[in-house]
């Protein structure tokens, strides 16, 4: 029974991955560039487009002439998306593989089409390390990749490729030619012909899926923080504060209490004038450095812009609020013997012990505290209290 006519679907296939390769190769410039492997998948079809070409041309050219090249063209397709994926993740790419797989293929195709011809052996042969490069696919995914919807897509039809290629293997040695050659009608063959001609396409949506998904956490991460210190800015902080004011409605004890520090360097202009604005982010940076090491892994540090950082300390009391404005004022004046120009700062503290408390309601307090730390000779620590 012939269902499909294999050399419409490869012409088909040739026609899908050259128009995927080209939408990824446009693609990889609209990504952020710590975004990598996009280019090497975008080869990877490009190459395939030309092993597709090569088997079309089987007839027409002698067998020895077309199929090692187009069988080699296949697997370093397959194993270019292998790089781009290693890369996406940040893994080392495996170009020895990659080499490997393609020497292996050559071998054999040319071995059973000149020296012992056999149609099965060769399936075989070639079956080996398109599993082993659809396996590596497929150990990268659940390695690497997060646990999204995008990543399940793209992680089963790899899978199911990895276990195609594996099962026509198996089925040249069990059943042999005619079970799987793929120019015979037969259901299998036409089941295996459809696959693999879809595979490339569904393959780089798949990818293009996940890389979406990673370009979406990237640009949310970038909107929370400040580009200069790489602390929150003052909407990831207003989302740090909202997710830690509703942890403490939900407790329900009146007696938690978390504290904010307000944070801000003294005379930081001169240090600007002094030794310039490009001496003065390297202050920030350090600051932000120094208030973080000062920390806890449940505090969140953020800097609004300016010289100013706010610090959110969770179930925290006056008293530990102070010890923590104490650690960041001796922290500050400790790094006056460092390369970089040494500065203090004055520091605003207030407590909230009520979840219905605004975020701009405490912000205030620890800045009146603040405000007079600076008046009151500055390097100082000042807390919040209800005026009289
Ligand atoms: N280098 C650098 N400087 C900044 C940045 N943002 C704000 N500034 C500078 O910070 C300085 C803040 O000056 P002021 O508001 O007068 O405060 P100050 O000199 O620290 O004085 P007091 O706060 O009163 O102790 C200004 O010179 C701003 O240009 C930044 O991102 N980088």
């Amino acid at each position: 029974m012939r269902l499909l006519d294999p050399f419409s679907v490869v012409l088909m296939a040739a026609l899908m991955c050259a128009v995927m390769s080209l939408v990824l190769f446009g693609a990889r410039r609209s990504f952020p560039a710590e975004m990598r492997g996009i280019g090497y998948w975008s080869a990877a079809l490009a190459v395939q487009v030309f092993s597709v070409i090569c088997f079309a041309l089987r007839g027409t050219l002698p067998d020895i002439a077309v199929l090692p090249l187009a069988n080699v063209l296949f697997v370093i397709g397959n194993g270019l998306s292998v790089i781009g994926l290693q890369r996406f993740y940040g893994v080392d790419p495996g170009w020895k593989m990659l080499g490997g797989a393609a020497a292996f293929s050559l071998a054999g195709m040319v071995y059973y089409l000149q020296v012992a011809p056999d149609y099965a052996a060769r399936v075989f042969w070639m079956a080996l390390p398109m599993t082993l490069l659809n396996g590596t696919l497929l150990y990268l995914v659940l390695r690497h990749g997060r646990r999204k919807l995008a990543t399940w897509f793209f992680g089963t039809l790899i899978a199911v490729n990895t276990v195609l290629m594996a099962v026509r293997g198996v089925m040249a040695i069990t059943h042999g030619e005619a079970m799987v050659d793929v120019a015979r009608p037969g259901l299998f063959q036409s089941f295996y012909l459809a696959a693999t001609a879809l595979q490339p396409a569904l393959l780089s949506v798949g990818f293009l899926m996940v890389a979406n998904e990673r370009l979406r956490r990237i640009l949310e991460r970038r909107s929370a923080s400040d580009p200069l210190t790489g602390v929150l800015n003052r909407r990831g902080f207003g989302d740090a504060y909202a997710r830690e004011v509703a942890r403490m409605a939900r407790m329900r004890q009146r007696s938690r209490s978390l504290a904010l520090l307000s944070v801000d360097l003294d005379f930081f202009k001169k240090i600007n004038d002094r030794f310039g604005h490009a001496e003065g982010d390297r202050v920030l940076v350090s600051v932000a450095q120094m208030i973080g090491s000062a920390l806890r892994e449940s505090d969140v540090l953020a800097r609004f812009g300016g010289e100013e950082f706010i610090v959110l300390l969770p179930d925290t009391d006056l008293k530990r609020a102070l010890a923590v404005a104490l650690r960041v004022q001796r922290l500050l004046r400790d790094a006056s013997a460092g390369d970089l120009p040494s500065c203090t700062a004055s520091i605003g503290v207030a407590v909230q012990t009520d979840a219905d408390e605004e975020l701009d309601a405490l912000l205030c307090r620890a800045d009146e505290a603040l405000y007079r730390a600076k008046e009151n000779g500055r390097d100082r620590i000042e807390t919040w209290r209800a005026a009289a």
